[in-house]
């Protein structure tokens, strides 16, 4: 039964359980390793859930496979494999987090969860490219550096959903200066400041 939108997306009461059991997971993980600042968590529910759960509503309705780069505690890709298992599910996630003890944080989330996901502990600039319809990187690399490593994992026709903070406009011009890309912005629900970056056809100036 649909009970509430979260960023617009309906979602059940089971998948809201899930949303709520994972911040409680990631949360008593974090005492023992950093995957979040501890000064995020007490507003935890905007700052990382629903910041995350933005990115969703601009996968296309036909992806296959997300790729989500620089994972760290399954932010935003584990928030958008959970709304894709109630909205998209033949969907499947690939996490990219080159830190063991993180790794090891969301092989768990994905085991608790039931999710359509596998975690690759290796680095995104050597990890096979995965051809995938979706690239996802938070808080990953400044732009210029990020598009190198997004440009490997993109299918031809992909889409990256890039959240970026208050210095996007630096790092875009920075950006435009080594790639062409078609670009879209989209003000963030959870920051005043950030933009949601999303770019198609990237490809060396
Ligand atoms: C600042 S954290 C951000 C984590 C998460 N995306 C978030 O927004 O909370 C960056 C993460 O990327 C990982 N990382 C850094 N360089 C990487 C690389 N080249 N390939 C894969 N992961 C990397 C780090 O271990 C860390 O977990």
């Amino acid at each position: 039964m649909t009970i509430q939108p979260i960023c617009g997306v309906n979602v059940s009461r089971e998948t809201l359980d899930r949303l709520h059991a994972y911040a409680a997971l990631l949360q008593k993980w974090n005492a023992h390793i950093n995957l979040v600042a501890a000064s995020t968590l007490p507003d935890f529910w905007d700052r990382h859930i629903i910041d995350s759960a933005q990115l969703f509503t601009h996968a296309p309705a036909n992806a296959r496979h997300w790729v989500d780069l620089g994972s760290g505690g399954g932010l935003p890709a584990l928030v958008c494999a959970i709304l894709a298992k109630e909205h998209l599910p033949e969907c499947q996630f690939t996490l990219v987090e080159s830190d063991a003890r993180k790794a090891a944080f969301l092989v768990t989330a994905v085991r608790e969860f039931g999710l359509n996901a596998k975690v690759l502990t290796t680095r995104a600039e050597t990890t096979p490219p995965q051809s995938a319809d979706v690239v996802s990187a938070r808080a990953l690399a400044p732009l210029p550096q990020l598009l190198e490593w997004v440009g490997r994992h993109l299918a031809k026709d992909g889409v990256a959903l890039l959240p970026k903070g208050k210095n996007y406009t630096e790092e875009l011009a920075a950006a435009q200066r080594e790639w062409h890309f078609d670009l879209a912005l989209f003000d963030s629900q959870t920051d005043p400041l950030a933009k949601l970056l999303i770019l198609k056809d990237i490809t060396r100036v």
